[in-house]
């Protein structure tokens, strides 16, 4: 295994100062213990904030920092202004709120962005700083979106991993945030981003494709020359430490002590952050409608609600424990007596042992967020739960939701709907608990936190870097080319030579192109072929006065030289198109801003100005059509650049190579560049010895790559130098 550096915003550990000494304890969270054995057995290091150390002295700090080396944590300090701007500001006031749907909770200046940028810009300078040649990078969570890119700029080769722990929202939600683009790039520096569910896998697809007209294939995406992929993998939990603590005897007495003293009552239990998403006033409220409409509960019923203090200084936390108290206040003043309240109200932390005690001693667990990203409390419950026993009432909007359906799922949002829940657990006959409770234990102990871990960093590390697929620069290109004794250009049209245009005809040739063609052919010993999917009439337009070869359709029509007759390939099959015209109409008529291109062997449905969501989802449905419908006719549908194309069988570029290259002298150097699908044939059939030049960002079997056609002019450019 390579070495791991993980990032994250908190390191796993908590610096405890007491009054005469500092020590530095592993946290029993998440993701400390789902990293703690990749962390370990790498031998790798954790970055991160240590939390506020402005009030230890120069000794302490020095103590903790050296205990910090001993843990293999690197430790990158917060001032009190970034405390404020870069994690309560733009983390949790702009990021946490947007990814959680609650968009009146964003302030509205963007007045931290910069801060949000230079914080990450200090994180990948220090992971830059440890970072050895064959180490993977894992980065974690919101508060870190833009370090995955400053990452990719610094360290090209490197092999970098993102996790997005909360949810990532629908592409409309993503759209409001001024910002949006920067982090979606910053995001597209890793080469795997995680989310804990396919919808938010789907949700981020769709944000790529409105934001940066980026087509998410499956699970892959190509940016700037890279692949990046995609995936779910829902976190689980440490079961290990789990089942131990729920056996403990000393456990169990507790778990017996408070029993004894809720006697003839039923407890309930909810155990939360103490955050707006968590959806605890909306739970407090349905226990007070089941003890407004169900008066036989009325005593009968203890909640228990622990809830940790969080982002005390963020001003919306503050605002919604004024809430929250104000809500245990009412209900305990409207249901309460002067032995015994339906509430009780825990707002402090609690360590591992007592929430195990609380977990198993609950007869129905209460985990009902109105959004969250996955939710660990859920897990915990089944995890502390050996006996088998105990209801989860869990809401819909926890990422959790998509794997356990065994528990009772509610709408969070629908306070009669969880007063009815929670009354349906309270009544479940105990076959029915048990056997919930064994699937949903199942499931937990099946995907735990170290499966999480692994199968996250194995998919990763199984992923080739850029270095390893050894795509070379176009400098390196340009040094072979211009060392050549004589030159042969073979140079695909759109894309390449000229960037896309609304419709096709948009894109003529420019006076810097013709004039640059026009250097090329001066220069010594230098010939050229233009191979396009353009039909010939067009080709024959634009550049039928040059001394070059032009390859029309793809290769189906062809012409040496001016004044030369237009040749077309034999023996090629044209009865489907007939068929397939009347398809390819429907969709223009369906989809509104598509056009249809006809040639003379191929039918083009383009798609460009279409939003870009909905047309790429209708090209997919296009393709399987055409597919289904012409299985074993002799055409091939192709799919371009937001364009779908079919054409007959058989008609490709490699076609034309022999012929372009017919008659060069020995010693002649052949080099194709083109940018799509279509020009990897051109790449599959040159002659050994043949220079091939990807001009975009796709995966290709060409042995160099630039970016865009502004780079191979430069390059082409370079030859004339
Ligand atoms: N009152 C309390 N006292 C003591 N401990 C308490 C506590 N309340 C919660 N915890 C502990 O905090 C941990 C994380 O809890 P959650 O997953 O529920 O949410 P959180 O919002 O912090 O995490 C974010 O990251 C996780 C992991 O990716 C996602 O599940 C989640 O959706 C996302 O918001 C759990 O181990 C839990 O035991
Ligand atoms: O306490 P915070 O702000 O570091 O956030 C804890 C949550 O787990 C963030 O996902």
């Amino acid at each position: 295994m390579s070495r791991l550096l993980l990032v994250s915003n908190r390191l796993p550990v908590t610096v405890k100062a007491e009054k005469d000494s500092v020590s530095v304890v592993r946290s029993s969270g998440g993701l400390a213990t789902g990293l703690s054995r990749p962390h370990e057995r790498s031998g790798g290091l954790w970055l991160g904030w240590p939390g506020d150390v402005s009030r230890l002295t120069d000794a302490q700090r020095a103590q903790v920092e050296s205990q910090l080396t001993g843990l293999r944590c690197v430790p990158l300090y917060l001032s009190a202004s970034e405390v404020s701007r870069f994690y309560e500001g733009y983390s949790n006031r702009v990021l946490w709120p947007l990814c959680h749907y609650m968009l009146d909770r964003i302030p509205r200046q963007d007045r931290d962005w910069e801060i949000y940028r230079k914080v990450n810009e200090r994180f990948a300078d220090l992971v830059v700083r440890h970072y050895q040649p064959g180490d993977t990078i894992w980065v974690h969570d919101y508060q870190l979106m833009l370090v995955p890119g400053l990452l990719r700029q610094r360290l090209p080769g490197a092999r970098i991993g993102y996790f997005h722990h909360i949810p990532f929202p629908s592409a409309e939600i993503f759209s409001t945030l001024p910002r949006r683009q920067e982090l979606l790039k910053g995001l597209l520096g890793a080469d795997l981003i995680g989310f804990h569910t396919v919808s938010y896998v789907r949700h981020f697809s769709g944000s790529l494709l409105r934001q940066l007209g980026l087509d998410t294939d499956i699970d892959r995406i190509i940016w700037d020359g890279r692949e990046v992929r995609v995936g779910a993998f829902p976190m689980g939990i440490d079961v290990s430490a789990f089942e131990p603590l729920a056996r403990d005897s000393g456990i169990l007495e507790e778990v017996a002590t408070l029993r004894r003293k809720a006697e003839g009552q039923r407890l309930l239990l909810g155990i939360d952050r103490l955050d707006y998403t968590k959806g605890i006033p909306r739970r407090l409220l349905a226990v007070q409608r089941l003890l407004e409409r169900e008066p036989a509960w009325r005593g009968r019923l203890r909640f228990i609600q622990v809830a940790v203090p969080s982002r005390t200084q963020v001003d919306a936390y503050a605002a919604y424990r004024e809430k929250v108290d104000e809500l245990v206040g009412r209900i305990n003043g409207t249901y309460g007596s002067v032995t015994n309240v339906p509430v009780h109200y825990l707002y402090r932390s609690f360590n591992e042992r007592q929430l195990v005690g609380l977990y198993r001693a609950a007869d129905v667990m209460l985990v009902t967020p109105v959004r969250d990203g996955m939710n660990l409390v859920a897990k915990e419950f089944c995890a502390a739960r050996p006996d088998e026993d105990g209801v989860l009432v869990l809401s819909e909007f926890a990422g959790a939701a998509a794997e356990m359906d065994s528990a009772l799922i509610v709408n969070a949002y629908d306070v009669e709907a969880m007063a009815d829940a929670i009354e349906t657990a309270l009544e479940m006959p105990e076959d029915e608990r048990r056997s919930r409770m064994r699937a949903l234990r199942e499931g937990v102990k099946a995907r735990d936190v170290h499966w999480w871990a692994a199968s996250f960093i194995d998919r990763l590390q199984g992923l080739k870097t850029m270095a390893e697929k050894g795509l070379k620069s176009g400098a390196e290109a340009l040094a072979l080319m211009k060392d050549a004794p004589r030159l042969h250009l073979l140079l695909d049209y759109d894309g390449t030579l000229v960037g896309f245009a609304p419709r096709p005809e948009l894109a003529s040739p420019d006076d810097a192109l013709r004039e640059l063609l026009a250097k090329l052919l001066a220069r010594p010993s230098t010939s050229l072929s233009i191979v396009s999917g353009r039909p010939k009439e067009t080709l024959e337009a634009w550049f039928g006065e040059l001394p070059i070869s032009l390859h029309a359709e793809h290769g189906l029509w062809s012409r040496t030289r001016p004044g030369q007759p237009w040749r077309m390939l034999e023996g090629v099959s044209f009865e489907w198109k007939a068929r397939a015209r009347p398809v390819l109409e429907a969709f223009c008529e369906r989809v509104p801003g598509s056009f249809l291109e006809e040639k003379t062997a191929s039918l083009a449905w383009h798609y460009r100005m279409v939003d870009p969501e909905f047309g790429a989802n209708q090209a997919r449905e296009l393709r399987l059509l055409l597919m289904e419908t012409f299985a074993r006719q002799h055409m091939d549908v192709l799919p371009g650049d937001r364009v779908v194309e079919v054409r007959p069988h058989g008609v490709h570029k490699g076609r034309v190579v022999g012929e372009a290259t017919e008659g060069l002298a020995p010693g002649t150097l052949v080099v194709a560049i083109g940018d799509d699908r279509t020009d990897e044939d051109l790449f599959a059939a040159m002659p050994p010895g043949g220079l091939t030049i990807n001009a975009g960002q796709r995966p290709t079997r060409a042995a160099f790559r630039v970016n865009g056609p502004t780079e191979v002019r430069k390059l082409l450019q370079g030859l004339l130098s």
